[in-house]
């Protein structure tokens, strides 16, 4: 990395990310957990509308945007590959891929859903995996991969479903249901599995803290997003809680990633410029984010449902192909790594 080889007078890029985007999230998640700690214990129910609003947001903000220049990637990565090949093959997987999911979701909603949480467990792990390596010097290794994907991934799909597994089935029933009205999944979790669930996670959690701590790379950093991050998916109510990890934790950091393919983004990150990028992110992706709107639009149409069900459908038939191009970026970065 470009940081790297700079003189130590001049700021890195990985301490202005750390000190200027990742540090104060993780402050902010933490306050808003300790904020709902105290809601909590006062008694105050958060209105789903306003649970709902981090989703909304997201479609214009961050969220659907991060994937919208998916189709660029290819040629960015490899300067080999030309605009008009990058495009056509990422439009060509989009439409494999994401037609079979919806088609998928068409027949069988809750396996689809189901699919749905392992693929983004996966995906949302892989994010922050590229944050500990290219970041925080994490050494390559596989299980150390395997064991952050397994950690990080859990922690927004697996908290919640604990902590609150009420909410948590609901959704997934009420979107579901959107498509066949019959579709059933469980109605409640029993008290025995929530216990289970929470060990294996806290054992998976110590597993990944030792093997991180001998194979090298950051250990307190990942430490104290895990807590943090757990007692935020424990505290917050689930929609909330997903929809701002989703926009402000998992899009924001793929932005970034995104500008450091860019001529001179690594050079501008590291000299501070953190919010020029998300600005310029945002313009060069708003006609495929227009595009994705049109479609969540017709969605809407063809589900008689304009809220947060059919944008998880929509979400859920982009993701699939989102995830391979990001895990074709993992490779790339892991070869120019490896040498
Ligand atoms: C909303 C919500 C859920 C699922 C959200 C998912 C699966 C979102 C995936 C978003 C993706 C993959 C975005 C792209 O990066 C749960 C956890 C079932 C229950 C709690 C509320
Ligand atoms: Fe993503």
């Amino acid at each position: 990395m470009t940081a790297a080889l700079a003189p130590r007078t001049r700021p890195t890029l990985p301490g202005t990310l750390e000190r200027g985007l990742l540090a104060p999230t993780t402050a902010v998640f933490l306050a808003v957990a300790a904020g709902f700690v105290v809601l909590d214990a006062a008694g105050v129910v958060v209105p789903p509308a306003v649970q709902a609003v981090p989703f909304a947001a997201s479609v214009l903000l961050f969220g659907l945007p991060h994937g919208a220049l998916d189709h660029l990637v290819p040629a960015r990565l490899d300067r080999r590959i030309g605009v008009a090949r990058s495009i056509a093959t990422v439009v060509l997987l989009y439409a494999v891929l994401g037609g079979a999911t919806a088609l998928l979701w068409a027949l069988a909603p809750l396996p689809a859903f189901i699919v749905f949480i392992g693929v983004t467990w996966f995906h949302w792990g892989q994010g922050d995996l590229w944050v500990d390596r290219a970041l925080r010097g994490a050494r390559a290794s596989r299980l150390d991969g395997a064991l952050t994907v397994a950690v990080r991934g859990a922690l927004p799909m697996l908290v919640p479903l604990v902590a609150h597994p009420a909410d948590y089935l609901g959704v997934v029933s009420g979107t579901t249901r959107l498509i066949d009205p019959a579709s059933g999944g469980p109605g409640s979790v029993a008290p025995a599995l929530r216990v289970g669930l929470a060990a294996a996670l806290l054992l998976l959690v110590v597993a990944h803290l030792l093997v991180r701590r001998r194979v090298g790379g950051p250990v307190r950093a990942a430490a104290a997003e895990i807590a943090v991050l757990a007692l935020f998916f424990a505290a917050v109510p689930p929609v909330l809680a997903v929809g701002l990890y989703f926009t402000f934790w998992h899009a924001v950091r793929h932005i970034v990633r995104l500008e450091l393919l860019e001529p001179g983004g690594a050079e501008g990150l590291a000299r501070g410029r953190l919010l020029a990028p998300f600005g310029r992110f945002m313009r060069d992706a708003w006609p495929v984010t227009l595009a994705a709107v049109l479609l969540l639009a017709g969605l809407a149409l063809v589900l008689h449902d304009a809220g947060l069900g059919t944008y998880l459908v929509l979400i859920a038939a982009l993701t699939t192909p989102h995830t391979v191009i990001v895990t074709w970026m993992d490779r790339v970065g892991l070869r120019a790594r490896r040498g």
